[in-house]
């Protein structure tokens, strides 16, 4: 296991090229964003903190803590948590050098879902964060499920353990995404089993100093 100290390589040279979706506007994939050496070392480094258990799936928030009850992000210190890592300030720097955040994010949240947990069909907080939400997946694959409430359009995207998912415009704005709660996701030929999955999300905030 590589030794990390907060400190990870974040090398782009494995990335394949980035992929925009031909049906979800604005949702673009990257596969191997980063290698599977690198997803063990930040699994470490995240398991090494505490988790939150207050929902159904575990999370860790960094940055601001964004408040599932009143669906609104505070800066203020009864509600502070944790600034953000340095594996995390490395991620979010490379995210704004290959041109994929405006912005440096100021706010992580780190979802767990152990197989059967997922998340409820949702557009990230619209009052509180920026034009773009990355995610990036860590240690199981699953599907995640865009829903257009225009015209119900649906489709599944499967993110694949290192991928990055970047959702910006009507992926962001108007697509709604989930991911169901089952342990296991339709496969090209068979259901393909969900190990435990750990996401890293990145966004920045429309009012940093609140
Ligand atoms: O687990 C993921 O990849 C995405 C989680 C998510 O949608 C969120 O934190 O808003
Ligand atoms: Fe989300």
């Amino acid at each position: 296991m590589p030794e990390t100290s907060g400190q990870l390589p974040f090398d782009s040279d494995d990335a394949s090229p980035s992929e925009p979706s031909a049906s979800v506007p604005g949702l673009h994939y990257t596969a191997d964003w980063i290698s599977p050496e690198t997803q063990d070392a930040l699994l470490s480094d995240i398991d090494a903190e505490p988790w939150s258990t207050q929902l159904k799936r575990r999370v860790q928030h960094y940055g601001h803590r964004y408040d599932y009850g009143r669906r609104s992000v505070s800066a203020s210190s009864p509600t502070a948590v944790p600034p953000l890592p340095g594996w995390a300030r490395q991620a979010a720097t490379r995210l704004v050098s290959e041109g994929l955040m405006d912005r440096e994010a100021e706010q992580v949240i780190i979802n767990e879902y152990q197989p059967g947990q997922g998340i409820s069909a949702h557009i990230d907080s619209l009052p509180h964060f920026g034009p773009v939400v990355a995610a990036l997946s860590l240690n199981s694959r699953c599907l995640m499920d865009f829903t257009n409430p225009d015209d119900g359009s649906k489709l599944a995207v499967p993110l694949a353990p290192g991928s990055l998912l970047v959702m910006t415009g009507p992926a962001r704005y108007t697509w709604r995404h989930s991911i169901a709660a089952r342990k296991s996701d339709p496969g090209p030929t068979e259901r393909v089993p969900r190990g435990r999955r750990v996401s890293i999300t990145f966004r920045t905030l429309i009012h940093p100093g609140r």
